[in-house]
This record gives structure tokens, C-alpha cells and sequence, in this order.
């Protein structure tokens, strides 16, 4: 089944091609009924209040959120993660519409401005667990957010130490303990990264999420609705002919 990209401004041919070199498709999403033609979607880097705005003005989101609720695998990153988020700290004046889904705070720039864009080796075990390979993956922050907080049904897949120079809302008060910034979290069907993976050559983010594609699509495959649109387990016994 094609794994739907947001194409509205961003990362999204990265995406695309990264997808093809794990021999998936990709398909560009930018009206709500094309949603009804992907069982997945990644949401890419970008700028997320020029995408939300583009998303308003294509009148996506109460699509984008209907796909979230429907437990459809979807996959935020960077600008990504922040439509995900339920709440997002650190917005332009006017704020930003977001889709939602994500219990968790996200600091839209935590890590600050274009200048302050770095990479870093982020130790992945979730990732190398189901799809192997090194300990380490190569992140790429580009004006990037970071998670602050997070609800009880979200698991922390990756974090990242910053300076303890730097100064965030809800500052901890033990100065002592090593700063660590939350960069990857899965919730259920949703993935969300603050880094960049398709800007990388290793495609095991990309993998790991196909993986949760395809765990929905058999799960949905798995109750056989057999010719007359009833249930295996619905449909009543039949005999079969016996013929004499
Ligand atoms: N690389 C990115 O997607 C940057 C996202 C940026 N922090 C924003 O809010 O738009």
C-alpha cells in the first residue's frame, strides 16, 4: 500500500525518495479526499506555521485529524512533530493550528534559530532492535523542536543532551542531572522524530515505520470480510451442496 507525504512545503521529495530506496511508494498529499488512497502518512520537515496555514487554506486538518483517530500509522518529522503535538510552546504571535493526537509539549525552536541547526549521534534501541544495525543514528536538528514533556502512553525512542548554558521554560531545579532533551517518541500509530532521517542515508527510521504500516494493514486484513460484505465470523454456516 503507497505511504501518503504531506507535500504542502517541506521535506517531502526527501521523503519520498528514501521510501523508494526501502522499494515503497511514496504518494504527494495535499487534498483531504487523497487521504482515502494511503493507509499511512509521514508529515515532513518544513516550516510548520507556513504549513499550517497552507493546511487551513486546503481545509486539511479536520482530514488529517479524522486519520490520527482512525489509527492510521502517521509520522511527524520536525515541523511534523509539531502538527502532532497537543500542545506546542514557543509559537510565532497568533499561534499555529495543530492536528493533534501527540499527548505531549512540544518547544517549536527549543534548540533555536537556523544558526543553532547541528547534527548529533542519537543511541536508537528501539530502532536497532527491530531493524538492526549500529547503536548509533546520525540526527539531523535544523531549527529544531524538542519534546518537553510527555503523556503516559508515549514512549521515549531518542533524546539528546544540550548545554546546561541553555535556559527552557520549566527549568529543572537539580542543575546536577545531565540535560536531555526528548527528540523521538512513539504513541500508539503515531511516530514522531525532531530530527530529519530522510536528509540522512540510513533509511531505518523509514523501515521501522513501514513496520507499522504493515502491522495496521494486516491487522485490518486480518477480519476477512468474505463476498456479501459480512465477517468471517459473522456469516452464518453454510452447508456446503452435496451433490448425489
Ligand atoms: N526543520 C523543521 O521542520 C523546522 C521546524 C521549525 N521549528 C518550525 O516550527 O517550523
Amino acid at each position: 500500500m503507497a505511504v501518503g507525504v504531506l507535500a504542502l512545503q517541506g521535506s517531502f521529495n526527501e521523503h519520498i525518495a528514501a521510501l523508494r530506496r526501502i522499494g515503497a511508494r511514496g504518494v504527494e498529499i495535499r487534498k483531504a479526499e487523497q487521504l482515502q488512497n494511503v493507509t499511512s502518512l509521514i508529515i515532513p520537515g518544513g516550516e510548520s506555521t507556513t504549513m499550517a496555514k497552507l493546511a487551513e487554506l486546503n481545509n486539511l486538518f479536520p482530514a488529517l485529524r479524522e486519520f490520527v483517530k482512525m489509527g492510521k500509522p502517521v509520522w511527524g518529522t520536525c515541523a511534523g512533530l509539531i502538527f502532532l503535538a497537543d500542545r506546542a510552546t514557543g509559537q510565532k504571535i497568533g499561534g499555529q493550528e495543530l492536528i493533534g493526537g501527540l499527548d505531549c509539549t512540544v518547544h517549536r525552536n527549543f534548540f533555536g534559530s537556523q544558526i543553532q541547526s547541528f547534527e548529533a549521534d542519537l543511541l536508537v534501541p528501539e530502532i536497532v532492535l527491530k531493524e538492526g544495525g549500529p547503536p548509533s543514528f546520525r540526527g539531523v536538528f535544523i531549527r529544531a523542536p524538542a519534546i518537553l514533556e510527555v503523556g503516559p502512553e508515549v514512549e521515549v525512542l531518542a533524546d539528546v543532551p544540550y548545554p546546561s548554558s541553555k535556559i527552557i521554560i520549566q527549568e529543572q531545579e537539580d542543575a546536577g542531572s545531565p540535560k536531555k532533551a526528548i527528540v523521538a517518541v512513539k504513541q500508539g500509530n503515531i511516530l514522531a522524530t525532531a530530527f530529519h532521517p530522510e536528509l540522512t542515508a540510513d533509511t531505518r527510521w523509514h523501515s521501522y515505520f513501514l513496520k507499522m504500516t504493515t502491522e495496521v494493514d494486516e491487522a485490518s486484513s486480518s477480519i476477512i470480510i468474505p463476498y456479501g460484505g459480512q465477517r468471517s465470523y459473522e456469516q452464518p454456516k453454510i452447508d456446503l451442496p452435496v451433490y448425489q
